[in-house]
């Protein structure tokens, strides 16, 4: 696997490395070594996946509250999406910024979210499918958000947005 840094603080971006042969290829989509020689150490709990059908779908923004926080590494299987994180950890240097990443069927790319960060995304087509390894177990009462358009961080989306849900619409606004 091959890890970018992002301009994000401790988020990284991974392309896969494909191993061809004649009946197609081979790559890893996680490994628990790679990460550690990155100086990443992150035990993956659970792995969760969501199906959208309609382009422009929004889905966030979320994160799991301290002492169920929880590091995410996101990838999209069926389609494709524009990902977004922003660093809602009050002690980073790249608290309240937020970036955007595609990650789609053909790229392969995948998305370490740190814990800390909210994170969401938006579907660029019909019938999306996003799978997501997570290294805390689901909590709804340390579940938390903020709005995919609260001022405080002026996130830019790519699409109108189709369908969200009421959670996502009602989160309060960013206070920090
Ligand atoms: C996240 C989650 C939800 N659920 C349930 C709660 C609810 O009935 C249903 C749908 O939940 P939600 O509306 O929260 O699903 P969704 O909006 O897709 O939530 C996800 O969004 C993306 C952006 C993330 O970052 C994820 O961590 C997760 O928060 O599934 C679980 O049972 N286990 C889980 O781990």
């Amino acid at each position: 696997m091959i890890f970018h840094k992002t301009t994000l603080q401790d988020a990284y971006l991974l392309e896969v490395e494909k191993r061809g042969d004649d009946r197609g290829f081979f790559t890893r989509t996680f490994c628990a070594a790679e990460f550690r020689e990155q100086g990443i150490e992150i035990s993956f709990v659970q792995q969760n996946s969501s199906f959208s059908a309609e382009k422009g779908t929004l889905r966030g923004m979320h994160k799991q509250n301290a002492p169920h926080a929880e590091d995410k590494l996101v990838r999209c299987i069926k389609g494709s999406i524009v990902d977004i994180i922003v660093d809602l950890r009050p002690e980073s240097s790249t608290f309240k910024k937020w970036e955007a990443f595609e990650l789609s069927e053909t790229n392969r790319k995948e998305l370490l979210v740190p814990r800390g960060f909210g994170h969401g995304f938006q579907t660029l087509e019909d019938n999306v499918e996003v799978t997501y390894l997570v290294s805390n177990y689901y909590t709804p009462e340390a579940e938390s958000g903020v709005r995919h358009d609260d001022p405080a961080f002026g996130i830019e989306w790519p699409l109108p947005i189709t369908v969200m849900s009421d959670k996502d619409r009602n989160w309060p606004l960013f206070e920090g």
